[in-house]
């Protein structure tokens, strides 16, 4: 698992280990992990001697840290030039590094000499500002930013702590922002690196180690891996039958969108329910059944039979909110997705994972789309505090925001997911895991992972898959997380 967690608590956390280290020794722990990084891609490019490299420095430590790096890497051999935004603010010792290690100052203000360094540069350290920065960059950082953005320079640009001009603690980019293509952050993950826009702005992550762990505190915002997801995962032992594996029930689909009806039960079907019961049109549960045969089918979620959660809303269309009132009324775990959202209680009492994608969020919160996309970890956690419910907010890294506060970031999205029919695989996946007894959390990010490679596998063998193709590949991708059921 990777732990973010707010400036707030790195500046505490910093503030302990400082006091127990040498002045200086904390700056020094992450210019080394800096360095190593820089050398790597130097070497990948022709080697650290005679490379050419340019330090964006700003006025605080995050300056102060490309300023040594970019000491340490003109003591290899590198031609260094360093523009400094605020001259009578920069640095001491890192500028006085910089400058008896060879290094050159450029004025941020002679447009010539900036332009011709950043073009002949090979790499770009962003020292411009890491997690002081508040708010969009302004003036001649704004214009540096700019700059890296309109490609002046074929080298690497790497990120120190984060790309300056996100915010740290959200990923939102409030102004212009550097586009790195690596960052190299210190001591933990912070919220700019894995939530969009800030994670598309980071590029490439690469994590150095500065000893800060035993002084943070337990993060509230998670990045899940592997052997989490495996270890959540559900393992029928051999004695569970189809009843105590879970039953879900699937409100879905509708005569005009019948292959969401066939997609949420596919999902279903494979996220560990011992059975699953598809309420709908007769219509649709023929095709349903002539899909899926090991589904049970009704027309109504009273006339299914028992269930241990609910997924409700794929496909759904108009006039099914009876169905959708009766579903979320019997005091089980639900999912409520696409159309289903819009009949949404005041608030859930019982466990609640909505899925919405930033259209259907900025409906819910009558907001514009676009300040979803731009402000996606505020959005999630306002709704889920709303309605008290997990909200799984879906597209360009997913987010799942919990009413207590927590949130977590799946890591395994990608832009194979953008075809019709995807979410509704999702959601009969995060509804099979309800009902198997996971929390909405827990579900919800399960499904997401598990979700994002299958997606992952499908466009690797078919290059643009389809909803039935990333259906097809989570078999495999469940049994590598969690190996074989059944004690085989
Ligand atoms: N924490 C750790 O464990 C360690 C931290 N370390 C490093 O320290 C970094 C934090 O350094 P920091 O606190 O000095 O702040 P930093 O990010 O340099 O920015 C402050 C400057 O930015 C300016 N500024 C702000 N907003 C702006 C805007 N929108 N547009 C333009 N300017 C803006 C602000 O100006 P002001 O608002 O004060 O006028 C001020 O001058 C951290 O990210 C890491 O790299 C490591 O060395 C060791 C371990
Ligand atoms: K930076």
């Amino acid at each position: 698992m990777k732990t973010v967690h707010t400036v707030e608590e790195v500046r505490a956390a910093e503030e302990a280990l400082m006091a127990r280290l040498p002045d200086g020794a904390l700056m020094q722990r992450a210019v080394a992990g800096l360095v190593t990084v820089c050398a790597r891609l130097l070497r990948e490019s022709g080697g650290v001697y005679g490379a050419r490299v340019v330090v964006l420095a700003g006025a605080g430590n995050n300056g102060g840290d490309a300023l040594w790096a970019g000491a340490r890497l003109a003591r290899r051999g590198a031609h260094a030039d360093a523009v400094l935004l605020d001259p009578a603010k920069a640095h001491a010792e890192g500028l006085t590094a910089f400058r008896s290690a060879g290094g050159r100052v450029v004025s941020v203000d002679d447009g010539v000499g900036l332009r011709s360094a950043l073009a002949q540069a090979d790499l770009v350290l962003d020292g411009i500002l890491g997690i002081g920065g508040r708010g969009g960059l302004r003036g001649d950082a704004a214009r540096l930013a700019a700059l890296l953005r309109e490609g002046r320079t074929a080298g690497a640009v790497v990120a120190v702590d984060l790309p300056s001009g996100v915010d740290p603690d959200t990923g939102e980019t409030p102004g212009d922002a550097v586009a790195a293509d690596h960052t190299v952050t210190f001591g933990t993950l912070k919220a700019a690196l894995v939530v969009d826009p800030g994670a598309a702005a980071a590029g490439t992550l690469h994590f150095a180690d500065i000893g800060l762990g035993p002084f943070l505190p337990e993060a509230e915002m998670t990045v899940l891996d592997d052997a989490d997801v495996a270890a959540l995962l559900p393992d029928p032992g051999r004695e569970s039958d189809k009843y105590s594996r879970g039953v879900v029930g699937v409100l879905a689909g509708s005569a005009q969108f019948p292959g969401a009806a066939v997609l949420a039960t596919g999902g279903a079907l494979h996220g560990g329910a011992g059975m699953v019961r598809y309420a709908g049109p007769d219509a649709v549960a023929t095709e349903v059944r002539e899909r899926w045969p090991e589904a049970i089918a009704g027309p109504s979620p009273d006339a299914v039979g028992r269930v241990q959660a609910w997924t409700i809303g794929s496909g759904l269309g108009d006039g099914r909110e009876d169905d959708v009132r009766a579903a979320l009324g019997a005091g089980l775990p639900v999912l409520v997705d696409a159309d289903g959202l819009r009949w949404l209680p005041e608030r859930f009492t019982g466990p609640a994972l909505l899925t919405p994608h930033a259209g259907e969020l900025s409906r819910l919160l009558d907001v514009d789309r676009s300040a979803v996309e731009a402000r996606r970890l505020h959005h999630a956690r306002e709704a889920a505090r709303r309605w008290n419910a997990v909200v799984l907010l879906k597209g360009s890294t997913t987010v799942l925001a919990a009413p207590d506060g927590r949130v977590r970031v799946n890591p395994t999205g990608t832009s194979a997911l953008a075809a019709a029919g995807t979410g509704d695989v999702l959601a009969g996946l995060a509804g099979s895991l309800l009902a198997g007894g996971l929390s909405p959390l827990d579900a919800g990010s399960v499904a997401a992972f598990a979700h994002g490679l299958a997606g992952q596998r499908a466009a690797a063998g078919s290059g643009y898959p389809s909803a039935g193709d990333v259906l097809a590949a989570l078999p495999a991708v469940l049994r590598s997380l969690r190996g074989p059921v059944g004690g085989g």
